[in-house]
């Protein structure tokens, strides 16, 4: 648990600021506060970099107008940025995630333009870099995190013109053509701008990222392919040149693989099984409550295999961990009654006494018993409409030392680029994913071995270090970028999906 220690509070080499800090202040019941985990896939990778570089963090507290000090946590410095109820309710709710995450993760839901919403992201992006302008010592390096925080790198450079500002966007940048809808687009561009190295999950959103650079901003670019860790594009800015680049984030994967090994942990999952009644298969999603994640399109799958008669329910588990998400979010809270009905549904079609198809359980797990969860799994379902990486496909795979499981995955995450040996299904195409699920369900064992070894290579050398280090070397030292500018008025047509 953090505390609070002023004695530390001098300025850092190397400050990243996000949306959230690593840990959310909870209000409990009778007035009190705690601190725990905060959600999501940018905690888990960041803490562990930043806990190394002994830097700070500066991010919001998760409830409204906490007036927090600075906290300490072992050598991790954190500057909480207070946000009221009304910013949540206009920065967070709406305009990060009513607006752009829908926007960004190809509008599975219509994206509301609202300019009160536009108005308190401008407000709060200024917060956040004074908040940053502050924490950073003489030349740092400032790494920002992220859709809710575009507007950073500009302020911050016109602030302190002295810093060394890399971003890094953690979901998809979108098509073009979807980019354009966005009323404020020219203001986004400009604001990422203001940092020296722009990175992306994949090639493509770089190349997207290059072309309205060129065409929106009238910026001169670099011509050519943008590499996976390797050949930088690059936005000539004034003076500046701005590099971009395709930086595939991980997980601890080393740390994992020595964690799902424990015994505590081995017993775990065997009690699971045993709790789960000793079925045949067991069948596991894990996410937060997300309509992008694709929680709906597995259960859809499984309801139909059932009814064919190709998965029997008597031999069958699936558990579905959610943990709570955005809440207060119209799109959110329409989806979880979705949801649940799904569950009751296949439950009250297929169940027996004592025995549902369907465990789901809607709150935040904790690490361990997710480790336990993911070495009992026979088959991870990991099916999203759109997700920048999705840590939790890695995370299966880290866990599974013994060769066992397997992994069905939609193309349309950012792990489906790396881990190529999994069950890749389309999740828009509800047979393909069906007799994916089937697959998984059904492959030989020898075979089962055969891809989950190949995975295994790929998670264990591309870990969290390896993704930080890429870019922070690129950020430090600038990088191989392609070969000479184009102008934007002879822009050639690019590649415009990220795919
Ligand atoms: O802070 P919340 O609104 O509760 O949301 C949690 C996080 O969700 C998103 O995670 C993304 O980052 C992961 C790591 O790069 C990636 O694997 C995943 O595909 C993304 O969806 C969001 O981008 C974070 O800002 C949130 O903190
Ligand atoms: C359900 C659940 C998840 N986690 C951890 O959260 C992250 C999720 O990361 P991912 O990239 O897959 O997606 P988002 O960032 O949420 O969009 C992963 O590390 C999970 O292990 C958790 O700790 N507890 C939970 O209950």
């Amino acid at each position: 648990m953090p505390v609070a220690d002023p004695t530390t509070f001098t300025e850092s080499d190397f400050v990243v600021v996000a949306n959230r800090l690593p840990v959310d202040l909870e209000r409990l019941p009778d007035g009190t506060t705690r601190w725990k985990r905060s959600p999501g896939g940018l905690v888990t990778a960041l803490e562990p970099i930043l806990r190394t570089h002994r830097g700070a963090w500066v991010g919001w507290a998760g409830i409204a107008d906490a007036d927090v000090d600075p906290l300490v946590d072992d050598d991790l410095v954190m500057h909480p940025v207070p946000l009221s109820a009304q910013e949540i309710a206009d920065y967070y709710e709406g305009f990060s995630n009513a607006t752009l995450w829908p926007l960004y993760h190809d509008v599975i839901v219509r994206p509301e333009y609202h300019r009160e919403w536009w108005n308190a992201y401008v407000e709060v992006n200024r917060r956040f870099a004074e908040a940053a302008a502050k924490a950073a010592a003489q030349g740092a390096t400032v790494w920002i995190q992220d859709y809710q925080l575009q507007l950073v790198p500009k302020m911050l450079r016109m602030l302190r013109p002295d810093l060394t500002i890399g971003f890094f966007l953690h979901i998809p940048f979108p098509p073009v053509e979807l980019f354009m809808q966005m009323p404020w687009r020219t203001e986004i561009v400009d604001g990422l701008l203001g940092a020296d190295l722009i990175g992306f999950h994949l090639p493509g959103g770089a190349q997207n990222f290059l072309y309205l650079a060129r065409r929106l901003a009238g910026h001169q670019t670099s011509r050519g392919n943008v590499g996976v860790r390797s050949k930088l594009g690059v936005v000539q800015v004034g003076f500046r040149t701005v590099r971009v680049g395709a930086f595939p984030i991980s997980i601890a994967s080393g740390e994992l693989d020595e964690q799902s090994r424990r015994k505590s942990i081995r017993d775990r999952a065997k009690q699971i099984r045993k709790e789960l009644g000793n079925p045949k298969h067991i069948m596991l999603g894990v996410d937060r409550l997300d309509y992008t994640k694709g929680i709906d399109v597995r259960l859809d799958a499984l309801h139909e295999l059932i009814a064919e008669g190709r998965v029997d329910p008597s031999q069958t588990v699936m558990v579905q961990l959610a943990t709570p998400s955005r809440e207060r979010v119209e799109s959110y809270i329409h989806m979880r009654g979705e949801i649940e009905k799904m569950v009751s549904r296949i439950n009250g079609e297929y169940a027996e006494v004592g025995r549902p198809v369907v465990h789901y359980i809607h709150r935040p797990v904790p690490r361990d018993e997710l480790i336990a969860f993911f070495v009992a799994a026979d088959v991870m379902l990991v099916t999203p409409l759109r997700d920048g990486m999705n840590l939790v496909a890695k995370e299966y795979v880290a866990c599974r030392s013994d060769l066992g499981g397997a992994l069905v995955l939609s193309e349309f995450t950012g792990a489906a680029a790396e881990l190529r040996q999994a069950f890749l299904c389309n999740p828009h195409d509800l047979e393909n994913v069906k007799d994916q699920m089937e697959a998984a369900l059904s492959q030989p064992r020898e075979d089962g071995r055969r891809h989950m070894r190949a995975l295994r290579r790929q998670v264990l050398t591309h870990d969290v270090d390896r993704w930080a280090r890429a870019f922070l070397d690129a950020l430090a030292h600038g990088g191989a970028a392609g070969p000479a500018l184009i102008a934007p008025e002879e822009t050639p047509e690019p590649e415009l999906t990220e795919r």
